[in-house]
C-alpha cells in the first residue's frame, strides 16, 4: 500500500484525499493546511494526519486546540507520493521543494504544462506517465472534452472540433469571486487556452474553442461541435458514450434539463459531497447534421477529474500498467459508474 500525502487540502484536495483514502493499494499519510478552520478539522475527523504548510502560523493551530504533525516538508517524509492541490501556480512553486526531498508529484490543471512538463488524462495518455516523476492532471473542463471526444475519435475519426465552453464563475464555497450579473467572454480572446490544454493529452486533436464565465456555481456547460471523419449513426454514438466510464447520458425530458437539475440527481446518487465525477451528456442534444456531430454536456467541475488524480498516482508510481485496470479500480472504489 503506497502513502500518498495531499498539499493543499481545498476543493479539490479534499477530494483526492477522500478519493485516495478509500482505495485498496493507497493510504493518506497526511494533508496540510494554511489555517485552522473547519476544513482543518474536519480532516482530523477522518484520521488524517494534518501538516501545515506556513510554519509561522503553529501557533495559531495550537491555540485552536488542532493538533499538527509537523510541516509539509515533515509530511513529505512520510510520503512516497505528493497530490499538489494548490491554487493556480503555487504548484510549480512546489515543484523545487519536491525536486531537493527527491518526492514524485502530481499537479492540477491550474498549473502551466509547460511548467510541469508532462500532462495526464487516464483515457487518452496514462502510459506517458507510467514511471514519471512529475504529471499535471487537465483542469475540469479539458478532462471533460477528453472524456467525450476520445471515444468518438475513436470510434469513427475527429476531423476538427469547436466548443463552446460555459465556465461556472466559481465553485459554491467561493464567496469573493464572480460575476454575479453578467456574462464575461473569458478569456476575451479567441480561442481560448482550453484547445492548447486538450492538445497536451489528445495528442493532435484539431480543435479550437471559446469560453465565458456566467454567474452560476454548480457546474460547467460545452457545446460541442465535431467534424466527423467517417460516416457514423448517431445510435452508435450514443451507444458508445453509453457504455464510455465516467460518462453519463442525461435526459432532459425525465427532468434533467438543467445543470440545476443535473446536480439534484447527483445528491439522489449519495456520493461524498453529492460530486458527480461522471460528464452528463443530453441525449436529446446528440445529432449530426451534415456530417457534423453536435452535443452538449455539463460538468461537475469540484469532482470530475478527482478520479483521474488516483489514476495518475498509479501511473506514477507503476502500480498498475494498464490504464482500463486502473480506471476499473479507481471507479470501483468510488462507486463511479
Ligand atoms: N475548483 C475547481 O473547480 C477546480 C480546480 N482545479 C485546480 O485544482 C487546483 C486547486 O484548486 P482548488 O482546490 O479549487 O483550490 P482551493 O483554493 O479550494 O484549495 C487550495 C488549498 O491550498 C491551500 N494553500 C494555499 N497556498 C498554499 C501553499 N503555499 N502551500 C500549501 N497549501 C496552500 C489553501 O489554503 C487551500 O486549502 C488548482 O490548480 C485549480 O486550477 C482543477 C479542476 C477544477
Ligand atoms: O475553469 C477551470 O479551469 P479552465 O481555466 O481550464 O476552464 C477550473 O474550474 C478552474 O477554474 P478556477 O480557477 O476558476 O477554479
Amino acid at each position: 500500500m503506497v502513502s500518498v500525502a495531499i498539499n493543499g487540502y481545498g476543493t479539490i484536495g479534499k477530494r483526492v484525499a477522500d478519493a485516495v483514502a478509500a482505495q485498496k493499494d493507497m493510504k493518506i499519510v497526511g494533508v496540510s493546511k494554511t489555517r485552522p478552520d473547519f476544513e482543518a478539522r474536519m480532516a482530523l475527523k477522518k484520521g488524517y494526519d494534518l501538516y501545515i504548510s506556513i510554519p509561522e502560523r503553529e501557533k495559531l493551530f495550537q491555540e485552536a486546540g488542532i493538533e499538527i504533525s509537523g510541516t509539509v516538508e515533515d509530511m513529505i517524509d512520510e510520503a512516497d507520493i505528493i497530490v499538489d492541490a494548490t491554487p493556480e501556480g503555487i504548484g510549480a512553486k512546489n515543484l523545487k521543494m519536491y525536486r531537493e526531498k527527491g518526492i514524485k508529484a502530481i499537479f492540477q490543471g491550474g498549473e502551466k504544462h509547460e511548467d510541469i512538463g508532462l500532462s495526464f488524462n487516464s483515457f487518452t495518455n496514462y502510459d506517458d506517465s507510467l514511471g514519471a516523476d512529475y504529471t499535471r492532471v487537465v483542469s475540469c473542463n479539458t478532462t471533460g472534452l477528453c472524456r467525450t471526444l476520445k471515444p468518438i475519435d475513436d470510434l469513427c475519426g475527429i476531423k476538427k472540433v469547436r466548443a463552446v465552453m460555459v465556465r461556472r464563475a466559481a465553485d459554491p464555497a467561493q464567496v469573493k469571486k464572480g460575476p454575479i450579473n453578467a456574462i464575461v467572454p473569458n478569456p476575451p480572446t479567441v480561442p481560448s487556452h482550453h484547445g492548447p490544454d486538450l492538445k497536451t493529452v489528445m495528442y493532435g486533436i484539431n480543435i479550437n474553442t471559446v469560453a465565458l464565465l456566467v454567474p452560476t456555481t454548480l457546474m460547467h456547460q460545452h457545446n460541442i461541435m465535431v467534424e466527423l471523419e467517417n460516416p457514423v449513426d448517431i445510435e452508435e454514438i450514443k451507444e458508445e458514450l453509453n457504455k464510455t466510464s465516467r460518462v453519463m447520458l442525461v435526459k432532459a425530458s425525465e427532468g434533467l434539463a438543467s445543470t440545476a437539475e443535473i446536480m439534484e440527481y447527483a445528491r439522489e446518487l449519495g456520493r461524498p459531497r453529492n460530486d458527480l465525477y461522471e460528464i452528463a451528456v443530453w441525449e436529446e442534444s446528440l445529432n449530426i447534421v451534415d456530417g457534423e456531430l453536435y452535443y452538449m454536456q455539463a460538468v461537475h467541475q469540484e469532482a470530475d477529474a478527482v478520479p483521474e488524480s488516483v489514476d495518475a498516482i498509479r501511473a506514477l508510481l507503476e502500480l498498475e500498467e494498464d490504464n482500463k485496470k486502473s480506471i476499473e479500480k479507481t471507479n470501483k472504489a468510488m462507486g463511479i459508474l
